[in-house]
């Protein structure tokens, strides 16, 4: 069989330490690096991704290039992002001869709150290239200690992706498909299932990965709801009072949007705005279903922007 250097049958633990230390490298714990190994796995993100030539894939971490290879054999174009020098250039002589592949150097966030510039710009050009279907996913193993602010930055650019499909730690996961009143139910909650349908594909423990990592991760889908999103007229101003709103999570609503929104809107008009939702005194954030929370956030804009025209 004519197997590349990096075809995927080839990333076991002892190929991949064989082959980094070849090249004089080691995993480095700060850049999250923890390498899928299980090949079956490899092929399930991919599967799940459901990806055809019409798609443009963005990969963020493309360790030894294992997933973009398959990403790139089921994609129309993939464009990958790795922060190690040295992996870029490991991953770039694997990935020499995919035509489709663009890898860039660097870290795929500008900074917590928004990614890359250039990311966006080529993810345009390559849809461009590829015409009118054209859908745009992310498909990655993502490193763990920057997984939510890509995830959550992503969902605000322009395009949004179609679909996202994810290896990330489970308990970020069980927090995206969090229920109203459980534990993990919070501002991620709420802000991914405003814009995405969230499921979890599978459960994954650390033997999957070398090294292992401490904790169990998670396969996660989350598809685009373009008529969720469109109910929301000003995204940046839903994620951000969403946040303020889950801030204290042991406060009474009363209090929690009170002080999220002090100097903006008084609090008689809070109460008017609560009583007219329904809202009593004992009602808490966490138990607010996302629908109740984008009235309550729409209402609180709307009297703000009255406000601010007054
Ligand atoms: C969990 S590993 C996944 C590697 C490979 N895709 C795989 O599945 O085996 C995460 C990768 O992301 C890279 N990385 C970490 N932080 C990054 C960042 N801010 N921007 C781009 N790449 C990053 C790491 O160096 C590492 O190669």
């Amino acid at each position: 069989m004519n197997e590349s250097p990096n075809h995927p049958n080839r990333q076991t633990a002892s190929y991949l330490s064989r082959r980094l230390a070849a090249a004089g490298l080691r995993p480095v714990t700060r850049f999250g690096q923890n390498f899928l190994i299980d090949l079956n796995l490899v092929d399930l993100i991919a599967r799940t991704a459901e990806m055809t030539k019409d798609d443009v894939v963005l990969e963020i971490g493309t360790g030894a290039g294992s997933l973009t290879s398959r990403l790139a054999d089921a994609a129309g174009a993939v464009l990958t992002v790795e922060i190690d020098k040295n992996l870029h250039q490991l991953a770039s002589e694997e990935l020499a001869y995919r035509s489709n592949v663009l890898l860039l150097q660097g870290d795929a966030l500008r900074n917590k709150n928004s990614l890359r510039a250039d990311i966006m710009d080529h993810i345009r050009d390559a849809r461009s290239r590829l015409g009118d279907n054209a859908r745009f996913g992310l498909v990655a193993n993502l490193p763990y200690n920057v997984a939510t602010p890509i995830i959550s930055n992503l969902l605000h650019e322009s395009p949004s992706p179609d679909f996202i499909v994810v290896t990330i730690q489970k308990e970020l996961a069980d927090r995206m498909v969090a229920s109203p009143g459980t534990k993990d139910y919070g501002a991620l909650s709420v802000w991914v299932q405003s814009v995405c349908r969230a499921n979890i594909v599978r459960i994954l423990s650390p033997k999957v990965f070398w090294p292992r990592p401490k904790v169990d991760s998670a396969i996660i889908r989350l598809d685009a709801e373009p008529k969720r999103r469109a109910e929301i007229p000003d995204l940046v101003y839903f994620h951000q009072t969403v946040r303020a709103l889950f801030f204290h999570r042991r406060k009474f609503l009363r209090s929690v949007v009170i002080s999220a929104m002090k100097g903006r809107l008084e609090k008689v008009q809070v109460d008017e705005i609560l009583a007219s939702l329904g809202h009593g005194e004992k009602s808490r954030t966490e138990e607010l279903s996302v629908s109740q929370i984008q009235a309550l956030v729409e209402a609180l804009r709307q009297a703000e922007s009255l406000e601010s025209r007054l």
